[in-house]
């Protein structure tokens, strides 16, 4: 079995052979010839029988990457796993549970059924999400902003004469515009998740996933587990069910 995750910057996937989830894999989509690196990587790959994929990025993202697997294999089944109202003891708080993330949804599903509850869960991928499940599996909402990358754009697209900041500068006050808008940024990520925990009135077990995690992780100094494949194991789960 393959299994998918197509978020907003990357694609994702691991093969799952008898239970045992593999090594994850991504390709950076923004600006890459996906049929060619895709394909690429997935012909060394043994024909699955299934392929289980989520989506919150593109649908023509979406139908590429299914042309692909049928192209590879053309009697391929795939399933796209869309958000539940309810799964694996986990209740969406969305009183339109479909218009939560299938992302956020199932890397709920997978940190409720493997780590210690309550858990907060940070995503840090194109976009930073926050979500917080209490002992019981009641999901308790969460929150959105844009992820480090975007939040570097944004200033080099609005204003004349920001660019958006790559390296890595001391923490605190900056005397340099680069250093100021780096602190800046990470500042406000820390005050996201800061605030985002203070909102339940117990501790919580907090889990950051996405391309970003270990840096922010790193950077901001959080007591935090990482789980770069939460979503995937969201998805086998999911998929087993
Ligand atoms: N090799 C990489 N290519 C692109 N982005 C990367 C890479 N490594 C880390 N990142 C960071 O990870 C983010 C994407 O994380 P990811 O969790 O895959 O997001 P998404 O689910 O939105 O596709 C990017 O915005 C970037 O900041
Ligand atoms: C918030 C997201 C854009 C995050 O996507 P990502 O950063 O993983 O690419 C995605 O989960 C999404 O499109 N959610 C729908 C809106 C919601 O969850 O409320």
């Amino acid at each position: 079995m393959i299994l998918i995750d197509i978020g907003n910057t990357r694609i994702k996937w691991a093969e799952q052979q008898a239970g045992n989830l593999g090594k994850m894999h991504a390709l950076a989509y923004l600006n890459a010839n996906i049929d060619l690196l895709l394909g690429a990587a997935w012909q060394q790959l043994s024909k699955p029988e299934s392929i289980y994929l989520a989506c919150v990025g593109a649908q023509r993202i979406k139908q590429q990457v299914m042309y692909i697997a049928y192209q590879l294999w053309p009697d391929i089944i795939i399933q796209e796993i869309t958000t539940q109202k309810y799964a694996h003891g986990v209740r969406n708080a969305y009183p339109d549970y479909t218009r939560l993330g299938v992302d956020r949804w199932l890397s709920m599903v997978a940190a409720y059924h493997y780590y210690t509850r309550p858990v907060c869960i940070v995503s840090c991928g194109s976009a930073l999400t926050l979500d917080i499940i209490d002992e019981l599996g009641q999901h308790l909402g969460g929150m959105i902003m844009p992820g480090l990358n975007l939040l570097q754009q944004a200033l080099s697209k609005g204003t004349a004469n920001l660019n958006s900041c790559s390296e890595q500068y001391p923490r605190g006050l900056a005397n340099d515009t680069q250093a100021a808008i780096y602190n800046g940024n990470l500042n406000a990520i820390k005050g996201f998740i800061e605030q985002g925990l203070a909102q339940y009135k117990n501790p919580v077990q907090l889990i950051l996933t996405g391309g970003d995690a270990e840096f922010l992780a790193d950077s901001l100094k959080l007591v935090a587990i990482i789980d770069a494949r939460l979503v995937l194991k969201g998805l086998s789960l999911v998929a087993k069910e």
